[in-house]
């Protein structure tokens, strides 16, 4: 049934690797608008996640690890808290322009991840039909990536390749609309006040004050303990659901739910009961220890906490990190063709 006995294959079910979506975690309705480049009806495809385990085997896991820790060392951009790697191109942030390459042959030949990539279907509706572009981040256990969504220069397809070590993606809604609004409403009220009063709106108004007792709006207010900051969308402040990413599996996000919620990674060394009880794809693990893992911790949470207390001991679940490498595939729409993208392409390898 798996890739692995069927590498000819030329579609899959991505149905069958659904993740369902826990009925608490429903995405808020208050969706990305203002990165949006797009009309939101031109995603016609409420889309979803899909775990894929096994996509790649452990030959192929070793090589490509060997491939891209032997890459020249200018290939690797350092971030305050990972490494990374761009494959495919370099994007022009400004533009969300692709300044093309030639995918490596680590990613076209053996393995020849395109072509499976394009057979998940993942891609069948996007520009190219199949990925042109593969950031590789590196997370030494204890690093991670904020929550965030992914910008507006890339198909709403997402596959994620993982080497090495598992993960948890943690999946963060935005906050509720009324909340937002709400705020954005005074900050409007603020500003044309400010302007009448001639006074102009500074940018130092940061800070803790409470806007209801005070007539300044600060540029950002806790509300709870949500964040709300001025001009950006805030995020309710844990996960509402996780994906518990094996070595070697593949997560594509697709369609609506790429733009309805975030995801990130917390900085930790080691996963425990109460991070794994957030785990929304146990059902399509392969390992079965961790299938079992999530599932006692899940049964734990079931049975209350009291009733855990009282045998004294718990029995603490303990997923240790190790170094991972993700590899992140998209297609980028918009690609260079100018005199640019041919110097690019020339100097590739000399970055
Ligand atoms: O490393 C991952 O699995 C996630 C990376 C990511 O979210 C990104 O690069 O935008
Ligand atoms: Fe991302």
């Amino acid at each position: 049934m798996s890739i692995l006995e069927e590498p000819s294959q030329s579609s899959w079910d991505l149905q069958a690797h659904r993740i369902a979506i826990p009925a608490h975690a429903g995405p808020s309705q208050f969706a990305s608008t203002s990165t949006q480049q797009q009309p939101a009806d031109t995603i016609d495809d409420e889309g979803g996640f899909f775990y894929l385990s096994n996509f790649i085997t452990e030959d192929e896991e070793r090589f490509l690890t060997e491939a891209i820790l032997s890459a020249p060392k200018p290939k690797w951009k350092f971030l305050q808290n990972r490494r990374l790697q761009e494959w495919g191109g370099q994007m022009l942030t400004k533009n969300n322009t692709l300044m093309p390459q030639p995918m490596p042959d680590f990613f076209t030949s053996y393995p020849d991840l395109i072509s499976r990539l394009r057979s998940t279907g993942a891609f069948d509706a996007s520009k190219h039909g199949e990925p042109n572009h593969c950031l590789v981040n590196e997370y030494l256990a204890g690093q991670g990536i904020m929550p965030h969504e992914d910008g507006p220069a890339y198909f709403p397809a997402v596959a994620t390749i993982s080497l090495g070590s598992h993960t948890l993606l943690d999946v963060y809604r935005y906050v509720d609309e009324d909340l937002q609004k709400d705020f954005e409403e005074r900050m409007k009220e603020h500003d044309e006040k400010a302007a009448k009063d001639g006074v102009a709106s500074s940018g130092e108004e940061k800070g803790a004050q409470d806007s209801t007792s005070s007539k300044i709006v600060p540029k950002e207010r806790i509300e709870g303990n949500v964040k709300i900051v001025r001009g950006a969308r805030a995020r309710e402040p844990n996960p509402v659901f996780s994906i518990l990413q094996e070595p070697r599996s593949l997560l594509i996000t697709t369609g609506r739910v790429y733009k309805s919620y975030l995801h990130g990674i917390a900085e930790r060394e080691v996963d425990n009961a109460a991070q794994l009880v957030q785990v929304a794809n146990a059902n399509l693990l392969d390992d079965s220890q961790l299938r079992s893992m999530v599932g006692k911790a899940k049964a734990k949470l079931d049975a209350g906490a009291a009733e855990t207390q009282q045998n004294g001991k718990v029995e603490e679940a303990s997923l240790p990190r190790d170094t991972r490498l993700s590899l992140t595939f998209r297609d980028v729409e918009k690609v260079s063709k100018g005199v640019a993208a041919m110097m690019a392409y020339l100097q590739g390898g000399k970055k």
